[in-house]
């Protein structure tokens, strides 16, 4: 099987093109090809597939075998491979993903590379129980929840893939390692749970470092960094354009008051190929 290593700020995947569907044993090669000691090592094993709604179809399995509705990151390096690879001569395309459905893409292209690309992410789902989550709340704000008797309040975002945004007074230091594993599987939480750590700087500036769910601590992710403006905005913290600024690098996302749809801009990158 070929397979181009690539990344959107350090949140790495295996990105396999050319078949026409997920093979059976997926989630046992994600956990093989994911493990970074006996495997190439990344967050997740990506799928390019033909798709009938858009231009390319998007699958993505997490380094634990699970799949995922949706990933921000990973959809960038999609739509870089797609490009640089002579699948689509568009610089605007469509992407469709298992949580989000047929999402618009635009790329930014130098030199005949893609640099940068800006998703339409969708529009975020905030009734509690389609999180899901399950309390029956619309939105959930301001919920507490309590692990190994620390309590948090979090506020929940599905962006596709299910998010719980709590507020830190030091999202940078934070003890990441800690409470992200006990969250992540919370019984809040029917199909487990993505974390993110948040601290806001100013109006259009926030630091977030986030626990992903079947992945676990990852420099960057995309759907968490829409959920947090989001939960931002909600909580009357941030304004609806912000940079979210993560351990790998700077995410700008805009949730656009006149259509509900969330954009994420950002880069992707090709690191190697190979053949395993
Ligand atoms: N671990 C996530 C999927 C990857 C999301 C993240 N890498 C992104 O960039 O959005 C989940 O199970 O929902």
């Amino acid at each position: 099987m070929n397979f181009t290593k690539m990344h959107g700020l350090g949140n790495d995947f295996i990105v396999v093109a050319g078949e026409t569907q997920l093979p059976d044993n997926a989630a046992q090669l994600a956990e093989q090809l994911c493990n970074r000691f006996f495997g190439i090592g990344a967050d997740g094993l990506v799928y390019i597939l033909p798709s009938e709604q858009a231009d390319f179809r998007m699958r993505i399995i997490n380094s634990d075998g699970s799949e995922a509705e949706q990933c921000g990151n990973a959809i960038r390096c999609v739509a870089k491979y797609v490009y640089d690879n002579g699948l689509t001569n568009k610089e605007s395309l469509t992407i469709e993903t298992l949580g989000a459905g047929v999402q618009a893409v635009q790329l930014t292209v130098e030199n005949g590379k893609v640099e940068k690309v800006r998703v339409n992410m969708g529009q975020p789902i905030l009734e509690g129980l389609k999180v899901p989550t399950t309390i029956d709340a619309n939105p959930v704000i301001g919920q507490s929840i309590e692990v190994d008797g620390r309590e948090f309040k979090f506020t929940a975002v599905s962006m596709g893939n299910p998010h719980c945004v709590i507020y830190v007074d030091d999202a940078v230091n934070f003890d990441l390692a800690t409470w992200g594993p006990k969250l992540e599987v919370h019984p809040l939480f029917p199909r487990k749970i993505n974390v993110e750590f948040v601290t806001v700087r100013s109006k259009d500036f926030t630091d977030m470092r986030v626990w992903e769910r079947g992945a676990g601590p990852t420099l960057a992710c995309g759907t968490g960094a829409c959920a947090t403006v989001v939960a931002s905005v909600l909580n009357g913290l941030t304004d609806r354009t912000a940079t979210v600024s993560l351990k790998g690098g700077d995410l700008l996302i805009e949730w656009d008051e006149a259509t509900n749809f969330v954009f994420m801009t950002g880069p992707a990158a090709e690191v190697f190929r190979g053949t395993v």
